[in-house]
């Protein structure tokens, strides 16, 4: 991939985990930004900043962190979109973009549209790329590389609001990312489908073996398969993150877990009439499309590649 050279002369990023760390080291290993200020509520993420030396600026106060900055980037959890959003609009320089990453669209329009943001470029997105883990260390640069960003702008004819859509999708492409535009409402079912339902089932099943272990009275985590240690690695994500993901996006996990919980109830009726031809087509369709999605380039045939950088 070409390197754009600088995009943003200076870019804030609010929030420095796994999502805000890993786009500070991408955009300084491809050199799309000059000067990065990091806003951190925590002191201790902060302080973990300054001793991994990837700011030049670290600070806890949003207003001042933003107030000279090219590019903005929410990298917090969503329900903390709102108040950190508020807390940053009257500080803006007029004409930067203000993007974020979080894992749910609708709200966080929402919470952009609440507030006086006429002179500089909104733009929300998220990239598809992430681990279990989280905080300032579990970044790393590579994480956005051929995974998709999405980014939901807003309907406009203004070509400078263009202008502005197509700058963050270089800056985007130049880590390694493909990047798709959307409307937030569908984002948001999709995501439901792919991202946060199959994260439901893992914290549940995760939590039904655990309890069932006195049930069947067996080692049910010490001798679980490859598949369950899949489970538990999801089920390993941040409590906070995932919290905000499924009350920010409630209607759209409700009605997809509707539609799953059907599917699943056809599963459980073949099963208890051994109807094996129903199982058997069902399971050859689903491996169908894992190899698929192989065959696209967009995942290893070899069991957890690549999911493990970056973490150690
Ligand atoms: N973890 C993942 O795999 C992915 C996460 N996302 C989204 O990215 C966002 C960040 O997630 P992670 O980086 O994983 O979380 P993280 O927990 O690693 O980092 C969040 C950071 O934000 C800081 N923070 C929290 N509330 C704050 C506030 N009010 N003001 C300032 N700083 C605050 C925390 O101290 C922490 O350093 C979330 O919205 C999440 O939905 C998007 C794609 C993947
Ligand atoms: O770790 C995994 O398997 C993930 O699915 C990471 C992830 C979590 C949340 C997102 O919004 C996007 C990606």
């Amino acid at each position: 991939m070409s390197r754009p050279g600088i995009l943003y002369p200076k870019m804030t990023v609010i929030g420095c985990g796994l999502i805000g760390g890993s786009i500070i080291r991408a955009a300084r290993e491809h050199g799309v930004v000059g000067q990065v200020t990091v806003a951190d509520a925590s002191e201790a993420h902060r302080a973990r900043v300054i001793e991994l030396g990837i700011a030049d600026h670290v600070t806890g106060d949003i207003g001042e962190a933003v107030k000279d900055a090219d590019l903005v980037v929410i990298a917090t959890p969503v329900l903390s979109t709102a108040e950190v959003a508020a807390a940053l609009a009257p500080h803006l320089k007029p004409g930067a973009t203000l993007t974020d990453v979080g894992s749910t669209k609708a709200n966080v329009v929402e919470a952009f549209k609440a507030l006086d943001l006429s002179k500089v470029f909104v733009i929300p997105g998220h990239p598809i790329a992430g681990t279990e883990q989280s905080g300032p260390d579990a970044g790393f640069a590579e994480l956005f590389e051929n995974r998709w960003t999405i980014l939901t702008p807003a309907e406009s004819d203004d070509e400078a609001y263009a202008a502005a859509v197509a700058r963050l999708s270089t800056f985007w492409r130049a880590f390694g990312a493909q990047v798709e535009l959307m409307d937030d409402k569908h984002h948001d079912l999709v995501l439901a489908v792919v991202s946060h339902l199959p994260h439901l089932i893992a914290y549940t099943i995760v939590g039904s073996a655990a309890d069932l272990e006195n049930v069947t009275e067996s080692e049910v985590i010490k001798f679980s398969a490859s598949g369950f240690r899949d489970f538990t690695r999801i089920a390993a994500s941040d409590p906070t993150m995932w919290r905000d993901i499924f009350v920010a996006n409630k209607d759209a996990v409700l009605e997809m877990l509707g539609r799953f919980t059907e599917d699943l109830q056809a599963m459980s009726r073949a099963i208890r009439w051994g109807d094996a031809d129903t199982l058997h087509a069902h399971f050859t369709r689903t491996r169908a499309i894992r190899r698929g999605i192989v065959a696209a380039g967009q995942e290893s045939a070899e069991p957890n590649f690549g999911r493990d950088r970056g973490k150690h």
